[in-house]
């Protein structure tokens, strides 16, 4: 898989790669409808704020941004942040970019369960064993 922007005429196309690698404060880009937009600029001036445009970052933010329904003179606003167009051609790459990153915490929980099956799997023969050994000492 590519990495690199490719030039279709023009326009700058992006691959899902490389979107997902603009998610922070300060370097931030949105997919919206098939277009990607740089809102670093903007994070501070979104009337929303730019917790849910952080959220929004790295996956396809259609839904989101229609979801709000924002205004027309919102959607004129789309335009000065447009840096280019997602290559369709490689949907694939949504499954790996889009899935959100697990937070410290999912995984700590995730270590933490696993530790406690781990425990349940050593601690179990002794069980069996230990209420064999009851049922045989009461059977005297
Ligand atoms: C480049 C992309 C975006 C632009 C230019 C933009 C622009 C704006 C503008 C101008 C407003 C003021 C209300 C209006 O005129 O509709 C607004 C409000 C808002 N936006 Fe965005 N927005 C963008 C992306 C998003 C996204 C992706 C989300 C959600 C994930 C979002 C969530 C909101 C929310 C929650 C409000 C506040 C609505 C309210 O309290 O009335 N925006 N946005």
């Amino acid at each position: 898989m590519t990495t690199t922007s490719e030039m279709a005429g023009n326009r700058k196309v992006f691959n899902l790669l490389e979107l997902s690698q603009h998610r922070s404060r300060h370097d931030c880009w949105l997919l919206i409808d098939g277009k990607v937009y740089d809102v670093t600029d903007f994070l501070k001036d979104h009337p929303g704020g730019d917790d849910v445009l952080l959220f929004a970052t790295g996956k396809d933010a259609t839904h989101e941004f229609e979801e709000v329904g924002h205004s027309s003179s919102a959607k004129a606003m789309l335009s000065e942040f447009y840096v280019g167009d997602i290559d369709s051609t490689k949907a694939n790459d949504i499954a790996i970019t889009a899935t959100p990153k697990q937070t410290t915490e999912q995984i700590q929980d995730n270590n933490n369960s696993e530790l406690l099956i781990k425990r349940f799997q050593f601690l179990a023969p002794l069980l069996i064993l230990g209420l064999a050994l009851g049922v045989l000492f009461y059977q005297d």
